[in-house]
């Protein structure tokens, strides 16, 4: 049995739904499908995800919403219009649009109540479609399929219990239709994951029924070794393990989320990503072990809105405690962090910027200097992290001379470097305004 997941790409118009359908026809072992909202038609175009969260924040607001409501409902519409669905289908999405707005809750359970109603359409959707053209379809809500998370809005976890349940899914006759994106609490609230989290229910939901293999459905032929959007036909990844995925994926590259890794990895469920508009390439599989290659650098991952918490103190190295008051300081303001590399009498702690606001900054910089006594906090905003990744890394000699000097070509100051904490990748902390010049510079040094 094969979970496959198709993502926002696949369902944005009633012609990628068709293919989608032609896909599940092709392998009667795709039993279990998991559904993304309408992703983006053409480059400039909105996610639906994206239209909903507009739509809550004007409503929340307050402000004008009836516009972006009728943009909601005419993606829609436009889908099942074209399929010549029964348009009571477009009825029932715009009860539980108008049911979600008007429902007293709060506003963070509205805003994920709103998300969730993307994938929820599409599942439903899809599966009059299936229906329509002869499959025994069905549509699952996640809640009958099982998929119990922890109460965390907007970045729900599962929770152990769910595989279980999710298992008896086996016993269920014809295609299983489920939105992904978004789960239950204990108590029946509805939560979503955090964004892109489509890629983690078909996950939770192949390592719960035990598939053969999870399929994720995209838009590109695989996974290459740089994000596409910076380097044009770059090299396509055949096949990766967990552990690299996992680190490529969390660096920038976007096309598989970092934390769907963990639920296929624990029951060791292959992955294939794929594309939804050549599904006859093999797209790039995702393995717990492959054989030793050649080349040891199989990735060149890199993001950007990093911030680096300086902190320098003589003699830090001596003082007991120093890095758990400081870490501390940040936990108290609710900030989680990326990297802590140190030296003798400094330490560096990354951040994501979008979980350092003005007020968090002053206040933790004030904690700071009252509590830990420092010579000097400095906080630089604007950084990006490059990810070089590869499972040979560590015992290849070079990897780390030869891309120091690649980035030195590309006359890009590094201003951090994180090696040996993981086995499988090394990290560059640069400016942002440098990134595409150091990451293009790198691909040609390792894949050229
Ligand atoms: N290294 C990479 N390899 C392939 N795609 C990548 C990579 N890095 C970023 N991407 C981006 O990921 C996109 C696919 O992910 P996503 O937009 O989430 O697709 P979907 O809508 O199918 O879920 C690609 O179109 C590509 O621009
Ligand atoms: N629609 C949700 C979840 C998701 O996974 O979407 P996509 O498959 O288009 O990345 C989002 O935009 O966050």
């Amino acid at each position: 049995m094969k979970v496959a997941k198709f993502g926002g790409s696949s369902m944005a118009t009633a012609a990628q739904l068709q293919k989608v359908a032609s896909i599940i026809k092709d392998d009667p072992s795709r039993k279990i499908i998991v559904v993304s909202a309408p992703g983006k038609r053409f480059a400039d175009d909105v996610k639906t995800t994206d239209l909903l969260i507009q739509l809550g924040e004007s409503y929340i607001n307050g402000e004008h919403y009836e516009e972006i409501y009728g943009k909601v409902l005419s993606r829609f519409r436009e889908i099942i219009e074209e399929l010549l669905l029964n348009t009571a289908l477009l009825e029932d999405i715009e009860n539980t649009l108008k049911d979600v707005l008007s429902k007293d809750i709060s506003s963070i359970a509205k805003l994920d109540a709103l998300k969730s109603i993307g994938e929820d359409s599409s599942a439903k959707i899809l599966s009059a479609y299936l229906q329509a053209i002869g499959f025994e379809a069905s549509y699952v809500n996640p809640k009958d399929a099982g998929i119990i998370v922890s109460n965390n809005p907007g970045n729900a976890q599962i929770l152990d219990s769910s595989f279980t349940k999710i298992y008896a899914l086996r016993e269920k006759v014809g295609i299983l239709v489920i939105p992904g994106f978004f789960g239950y609490t204990e108590d029946g609230e509805l939560m979503t994951f955090s964004r892109g989290g489509s890629d983690i229910t078909g996950s939770i939901v192949a390592a719960g029924v035990e598939a053969t293999l999870y399929e994720n459905f995209t838009d590109v032929d695989s996974v290459y070794a740089v994000n596409p959007t910076i380097v044009s036909n770059p090299k396509e990844i055949k096949t990766l393990t967990y552990k690299e995925m996992r680190e490529l994926s969390y660096a920038g590259f976007s096309v598989f989320h970092d934390e769907a890794l963990i639920p296929a990895f624990k029951k060791q469920i292959p992955v294939c990503i794929k594309n939804t508009n050549k599904p006859h390439l093999p797209g790039t599989n995702i393995v717990a072990e492959k054989k030793p290659e050649e080349k040891c650098v199989v990735g060149i991952a890199s993001d950007t809105g990093f911030s680096s918490l300086y902190v320098s103190k003589y003699l830090m190295n001596r003082e007991i405690g120093f890095g758990r008051k400081l870490l501390n300081i940040l936990e108290d303001e609710g900030i989680s962090f990326e990297h802590a590399p140190s030296g003798i009498d400094d330490l560096s702690v990354i951040i994501r910027d979008s979980k350092l606001s003005k007020a968090k900054e002053k206040n933790i910089t004030k904690r700071i200097y009252e509590e830990l006594h420092p010579d000097t906090v400095i906080l630089h905003r604007d950084l990006a992290m490059i990810m070089v990744v590869g499972e040979g890394l560590m015992n290849t000699i070079g990897v780390a001379q030869k891309a120091t000097t690649a980035i030195a070509n590309a006359n890009v100051n590094i201003e951090m470097i994180n090696q040996g904490s993981s086995e499988v990748s090394m990290m560059f902390g640069i400016q942002a305004a440098d990134l595409n010049r150091a990451v293009e510079s790198l691909y040609h040094v390792f894949f050229d």
